[in-house]
């Protein structure tokens, strides 16, 4: 069944249609891709999935229930959960205290409870903490839980990012270009990473400009060119499609992977 559905999502800024009519739906537990050239809509499809931005028409439902109009915050404690910029990241904390922190979002007792110290508070603190320790070891960030988020390379830190965003207990996890700026070593560790999450059950649709890697790790991409939906497909048929290979002519020839 489809987790995110996309019906017909429209955004216009002023006299520009930023995305347009675009449709489109997420199976649970799979990887979707949305690719296509810059300013192509990308960003702009990802806010309104998020409910950063409301449509000009059309609509985006989750799980049956319609999301758009909604505020950001309720729709991230339905299971939509964006990444973190690294600049949310408590540089002077440690990447154990940054996912501690994060979970606090999903507390029973809520700040109160913590700061008079009752019994739900003290059994909320040791939930958390295991819960922590289990979602940086699954993402391969056990071995630098210790250190002080300023000192991680810039991979990891980007791993920092998911970490606290898995924290809210997403079932839809939107990742923005998870892969850019890394070398390719950090790229593969960050591909098993998205591959992992999936593992867990958690659904995943991402935004990136680093074609391999879209390549290797979507079931399904999304291509969008001049605000619309081109073509939609496995990475099979989309590298193949004529109109996505139009739309990236006279970017560089890596971009499709070929
Ligand atoms: N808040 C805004 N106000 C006006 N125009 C905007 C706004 N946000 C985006 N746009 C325009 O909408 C179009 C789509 O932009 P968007 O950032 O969604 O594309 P993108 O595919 O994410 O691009 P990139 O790959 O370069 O990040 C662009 O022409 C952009 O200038």
């Amino acid at each position: 069944m489809s987790l995110l559905t996309v019906e017909g999502l429209t955004k216009k800024f002023g006299g520009l249609t930023a995305v347009n009519d675009v449709s489109f739906a997420v199976d649970e537990g799979r990887i979707c891709s949305v690719i296509g050239p810059n300013g192509a809509g990308k960003s702009t499809l990802f806010k309104l999935i998020s409910s950063f931005l409301s449509p000009s028409a059309g609509r985006v439902m989750f799980d049956g229930k319609k999301v758009s109009g909604l505020k950001p915050h309720i729709v991230a404690r339905m299971g939509i959960v964006r990444t973190f910029q690294e600049t949310t990241v408590f540089k002077e904390m440690t990447a154990f205290e940054n996912v501690v922190i994060a979970h606090q979002l999903g507390l029973n007792a809520g700040p109160f409870g913590i700061f008079l110290g009752t019994r739900t508070a003290h059994e909320d603190g040791l939930r958390i903490r295991d819960s922590a320790a289990e979602i940086l070891d699954y993402l391969g960030l056990g071995r630098v839980k210790d250190e002080l988020a300023v000192n991680l390379p810039h991979g990891y830190l980007r791993a920092l990012g998911i970490a606290i965003a898995m924290a809210a207990r997403p079932r839809l996890l939107l990742l923005d270009e998870p892969f850019a700026g890394m070398n390719p070593e950090e790229t593969d560790r960050a591909v098993e990473m998205v591959d992992g999450i999936r593992k867990r059950g958690i659904t995943v649709l991402l935004v990136e400009h680093d074609m391999r890697a879209v390549m290797r790790i979507s079931d399904w991409i999304v291509v969008l060119n001049f605000g619309s939906k081109i073509a939609e497909g496995d990475p099979e048929s989309i590298r193949a499609d004529d109109a996505v290979i139009a739309a990236y002519l006279g970017e560089d020839d890596e971009e499709l992977g070929h």
